[in-house]
C-alpha cells in the first residue's frame, strides 16, 4: 500500500495557557497542503523499515512510522511488515511532516489488514504519537483547540489560491519554540477572521510563535516580507516554524528568488 502524507499550514495560531501536564493549549486554524512525503507499508517476512530522500536526524527505531506500527501491533498483533519512508517535508518547519508519516502509517495498517478502525478510533491512537497527528487522519480544515488534537469543524474554502512555502533551512524544534512563548490572552478572534475577506487578515491573524522568533531569526521577518511585496494577499509562519508561507490569489511575481539553500514548494489550495 502507498500514500502519501502530507503537510500541513497553520492560518492564525494563539497559544493561550500552559497546561499542568507540560503542553500549551492552542487555537489555531489547520489547513492540509500537498507537499508530501511517500509511504509504502507491504506485508513481509520481518519488520524492517527503511528510508530514502531528505535526511531525518535521530535513530531510524524511533521514527514515527515505526512507533505508530508498533502501536496498533501490540492490540491488534499484526504480522510484520516492510515500511519505505521517502521524506520530502522538511523538518523543524512547522509542517507536521512527521505527524503525517505516523498518521498515514496509521490509515495505511487499518486498510491493509482491514483493522475496521473509525476515524475516532484512528485519532485516540494518533494522539498517542503526537500532538499534530490527530489532524492528519481526517485531513481537512479544522480550527484545533486545547493541545492542538480537539477539532471544531470551520467553513473555510480557500480553493483556487495558490501556496507558497518557503523554508530557510533553519531548523526550530517544537520543544525549543514553546520553551520560548509566553502564553498570553487571545489577541483575536481566528474564528471570527476566517469568516471575513481574505484580505482583512493581514496583520489580525497572529501566530504568536513570530513574536517569539523573529527576533532571533530576522531572516523569518524578512522573508515574510518579501512574500507581501511579491503580492501575497495573506503570509505568516507556519506552526513553531520555520517555513513561512504565503497565500496568492494570483501567481506571485518574479520577485521570489531565494538563496539556493532554501526549500520551496508552490501549489494549489
Ligand atoms: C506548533 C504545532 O505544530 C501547531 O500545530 C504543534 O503544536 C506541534 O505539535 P507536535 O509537533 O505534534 O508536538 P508534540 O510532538 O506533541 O510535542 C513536542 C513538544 O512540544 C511542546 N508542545 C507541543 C504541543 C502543545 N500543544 N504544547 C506543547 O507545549 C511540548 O514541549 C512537547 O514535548
Ligand atoms: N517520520 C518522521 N519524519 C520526520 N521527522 C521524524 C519522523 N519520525 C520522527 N521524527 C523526528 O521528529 C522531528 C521533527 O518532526 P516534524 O517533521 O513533525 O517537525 P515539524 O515539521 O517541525 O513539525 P511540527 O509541526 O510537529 O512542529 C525530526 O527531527 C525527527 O527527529
Amino acid at each position: 500500500m502507498l500514500d502519501f502524507p502530507n503537510a500541513k499550514i497553520n492560518i492564525g495560531l494563539l497559544v493561550t495557557e500552559k497546561r499542568p501536564d507540560g503542553f500549551h493549549n492552542l487555537e489555531s486554524c489547520f489547513y492540509p497542503v500537498q507537499w508530501c512525503d511517500a509511504l509504502e507499508i507491504l506485508p513481509a517476512e520481518k519488520l524492517e523499515f527503511t528510508m530514502s530522500g531528505l535526511p531525518v536526524p535521530g535513530n531510524p527505531d524511533s521514527n514515527l512510522c515505526l512507533k505508530a506500527y508498533h502501536l496498533l501491533q501490540q492490540e491488534f498483533q499484526l504480522p510484520p511488515v516492510h515500511m519505505h519512508l521517502h521524506k520530502v517535508i522538511p523538518m523543524g518547519a512547522g509542517l507536521g511532516g512527521g505527524s503525517s508519516d505516523a498518521a498515514f502509517a496509521l490509515k495505511e495498517l487499518n486498510s491493509l489488514f482491514e483493522l475496521n478502525l473509525s476515524d475516532d478510533k484512528l485519532e485516540g491512537y494518533a494522539r498517542q504519537l503526537g500532538s499534530d497527528c490527530a489532524f492528519f487522519i481526517r485531513n481537512k480544515p479544522v480550527i484545533a483547540v486545547e493541545k492542538g488534537d480537539v477539532f471544531k469543524p470551520v467553513a473555510l474554502d480557500l480553493k483556487g489560491y495558490t501556496c507558497v512555502l518557503v523554508y530557510p533551512g533553519i531548523h526550530i524544534t517544537t520543544a525549543e519554540a514553546y520553551g520560548n512563548i509566553m502564553p498570553q490572552k487571545p489577541s483575536c478572534d481566528i474564528e471570527m477572521f476566517l469568516k471575513q475577506d481574505i484580505k482583512v487578515w493581514k496583520d489580525v491573524l497572529k501566530n504568536d510563535f513570530e513574536t517569539a522568533l523573529f527576533p532571533k531569526y530576522p531572516e523569518l521577518a524578512a522573508i515574510k516580507e518579501r512574500l507581501y511585496a511579491a503580492g501575497a494577499t495573506y503570509a505568516s509562519m507556519t506552526g513553531s516554524g520555520s517555513a513561512v508561507y504565503g497565500l496568492f490569489k494570483e501567481e506571485g511575481s518574479s520577485n521570489l528568488i531565494f538563496p539556493d539553500h532554501y526549500l520551496l514548494w508552490k501549489g494549489l489550495l
